[in-house]
């Protein structure tokens, strides 16, 4: 199974949305596929890296993991801001989404459940 991994990057009761520029068009979790021999938490690290240009540290991880078909699966880990501020270098719009405001995004369908573990 190709694992997926999205990163719920949270500040100040907020959590960063991406908008994705390229099919599946839709807000995510900004994220990627895990390689092979690496742990999910690194490709998590690496991923807002090379999609964001900042450093971050994953605190934990979501519950559950959803099918996305064609052999992938999506898990969400939590993280902060270590350094660097977000940038859109991959996707077209980025957004610092209140918690409460969370349920108002139009989100792929794999992350409704992720996005409904964030409050
Ligand atoms: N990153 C991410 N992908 C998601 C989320 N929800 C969701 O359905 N997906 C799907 C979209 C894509 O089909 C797949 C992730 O592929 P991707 O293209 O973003 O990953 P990648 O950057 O490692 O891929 P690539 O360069 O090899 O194409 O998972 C999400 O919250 N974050």
């Amino acid at each position: 199974m190709q694992v997926v991994v999205g990163v719920a990057l949270c500040r100040a009761g907020r959590v960063l949305a991406a908008h994705r520029a390229r099919p599946p068009v839709g807000w995510e979790l900004p994220g990627g596929k895990v390689e092979a021999g690496e742990e999910p938490a690194d490709a998590a690290v690496r991923e807002l890296r090379e999609e964001l240009g900042c450093e971050v540290e994953v605190t934990g991880w979501l519950e559950g993991a959803v099918a996305l078909g064609q052999g992938m699966e999506l898990r969400v880990a939590l993280a902060h801001l270590v350094s660097g501020e977000p940038r859109p270098l991959e996707h077209d719009a980025l957004w610092w989404v209140p918690t409460d405001l969370l349920g108002r995004l139009d989100w792929l369908p794999a992350d409704v459940s992720f996005v409904a573990q964030l409050g």
